[in-house]
C-alpha cells in the first residue's frame, strides 16, 4: 500500500532566499508526527506544499501514491478536498452558522446528503465533548470549544493526511492540554496520518515521531 504522504527533494525558495531544500519524507497509514523548528524555519511553508495549498519551487510531492507536482490546480483542489484536512491556530468558522453546520459544510459541500452530514458531524462533535453545544454559534463558544468544532471540521470528510499548524496554540495551557489529548486520540481512533507544527515541546513529546527543520534541512 502506498504511503499517505511522500516528499522527494522538494525546496522552498523565494528569489534569492532558501527557506528549506532537498527535503525528503514519507508518512504512512495512520502515522503522526511532530514538526518543530524555529521561528521562520518554514513548518508552514512545508505543511501549505504537502496540503497542496502552495507548489514547491523544486522536488515532487505525492499524495497517495499519486504524483501531484504535474497536475493542474483544479485536480491538485480536488484531491485536497477529499483528502487532506486542516486544523489552524485560529478556528476560522464561519459565525453565523453553529457548531453543527459548520462541520457539516465540507461534507456537504463534497456532495454527501444533509442527514449522512448530520450524522457524521454530531458522531464527531460528541467524541470531542461537544454533544451539547451543537446548536450553538461560535460567539457562544469557549475558544477550547471552537477549536475542537474546527478539528471535528478537518476531520469530516475522512481525510487520508491532516495538517495541523500549531492546533492548541491561541489557548490556555490547561485548555491546550485537555483539547490537544481530544485531538490525538480521535486523530488515532479516525488512522488518519498527521503532521502537527508546533513550538511546544512537550505536546511534539507526545506524539510517536519528531521532526524538525534546522538550516534548512530536515531531521527526524
Ligand atoms: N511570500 C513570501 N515571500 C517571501 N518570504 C516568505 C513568504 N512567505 C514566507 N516567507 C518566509 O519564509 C520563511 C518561513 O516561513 P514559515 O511561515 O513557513 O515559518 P514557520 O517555521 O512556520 O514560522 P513560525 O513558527 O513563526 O510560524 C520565513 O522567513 C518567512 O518570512
Amino acid at each position: 500500500m502506498s504511503n499517505v504522504l511522500d516528499l522527494r527533494s522538494v525546496d522552498r525558495r523565494y528569489g534569492e532566499l532558501t527557506i528549506f531544500e532537498s527535503l525528503d519524507l514519507t508518512l504512512g497509514r495512520g502515522e503522526a508526527a511532530a514538526l518543530l523548528g524555529p521561528s521562520g524555519s518554514g513548518k508552514s511553508s512545508l505543511l501549505h506544499i504537502a496540503g497542496l495549498l502552495e507548489r514547491s519551487s523544486g522536488g515532487e510531492v505525492l499524495i497517495e501514491g499519486k504524483n501531484t507536482s504535474k497536475l493542474s490546480d483544479r485536480q491538485r483542489t480536488a484531491i485536497r478536498r477529499s483528502r487532506i484536512g486542516f486544523v489552524y491556530q485560529f478556528h476560522h468558522l464561519l459565525p453565523e452558522f453553529t457548531a453543527l453546520k459548520n462541520v457539516m459544510i465540507p461534507m456537504l459541500i463534497a456532495g454527501h446528503t444533509e442527514k449522512a452530514a448530520k450524522n457524521r458531524a454530531t458522531e464527531l462533535l460528541e467524541r470531542l465533548g461537544l454533544g451539547e453545544r451543537l446548536t450553538h454559534q461560535p460567539a457562544q463558544l469557549s475558544g477550547g470549544e471552537k477549536q475542537r468544532v474546527a478539528i471535528a471540521r478537518a476531520l469530516i470528510n475522512k481525510p487520508a493526511l491532516l495538517l495541523a499548524d500549531e492546533p492548541t496554540g491561541n489557548l490556555d495551557q490547561t485548555t491546550s492540554s485537555r483539547v490537544f489529548d481530544l485531538f490525538l486520540s480521535l486523530v488515532q481512533d479516525e488512522g488518519v496520518a498527521m503532521i502537527m507544527a508546533t513550538h511546544d515541546v512537550t505536546l511534539a513529546e507526545k506524539l510517536p515521531r519528531i521532526l524538525s527543520i534546522s538550516d534548512r534541512r530536515l531531521i527526524g
